[in-house]
């Protein structure tokens, strides 16, 4: 209700349309206005280099920046615990370092979806785009509404979020679709 009185929409995670693609993200209520970001890309955000290798086992939900730098947007199993851990290590004072609530059904941040979204196919058509962002040096009151944390410890600003961007305006009831193979990518 707050996303859609503060934002004009609501996305949620539902039975995707496309047959045997499991759930997707669905636009319920408002409309997504052409250039709006409607999802964020949450997880754990891997370097080049990291040792990502088991936790993408069998995970469906790594993604691969144009820059070598992946996100594991895998909220269950081997994954959910490494964000945890990550996320508990940088905790600073009072502060948390990023906010963990994505990995359940109820994300506080109710964008935070972004990782369900499926890939175009004959009939759906792409209807938003990945885009990678850096954020700068995020103070630490705010880090609690981040759905991120970087497997490696002590690893300087800037901050790597991958956002979904609305190519036209997405109205209730349609699906959120991307295409996997691009990214735009802005510092
Ligand atoms: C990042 S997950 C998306 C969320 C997933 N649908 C779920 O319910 O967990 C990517 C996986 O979703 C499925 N998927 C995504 N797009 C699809 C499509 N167009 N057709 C069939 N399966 C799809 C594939 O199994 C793919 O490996």
């Amino acid at each position: 209700m707050l996303l859609l009185r503060r934002l004009g929409f609501e996305v949620r995670r539902q039975r995707s349309a496309v047959p045997a693609a499991g759930r997707g993200v669905v636009v319920t209520r408002g409309v997504v206005p052409a250039g709006a970001v409607c999802a964020w890309y949450p997880g754990t955000v891997y370097l080049p280099g990291d040792p990502l290798l088991l936790a993408s086992i069998g995970n469906q939900f790594v993604f691969a920046c144009a820059d070598g730098v992946h996100v594991d947007g895998r909220g269950g199993g081997l994954s959910g615990l490494l964000f945890g851990s990550c996320a508990g290590r940088d905790h600073m004072g009072p502060y948390p370092a990023a906010d963990r609530s994505w990995r359940t059904e109820l994300p506080a941040n109710p964008l935070a979806v972004g990782q369900f979204v499926n890939n175009q196919s004959p009939g759906f058509p792409s209807n938003v785009r990945y885009q990678e962002v850096d954020l700068p040096a995020v103070p630490y009151p705010l880090r609690r509404y981040l759905p991120y944390a970087w497997y490696r410890a002590r690893v300087p600003p800037p901050m790597r979020a991958v956002v979904l961007v609305a190519q036209r305006d997405i109205r209730a009831g349609e699906e959120l679709f991307a295409n996997y193979f691009t990214v735009v990518h802005d510092s």
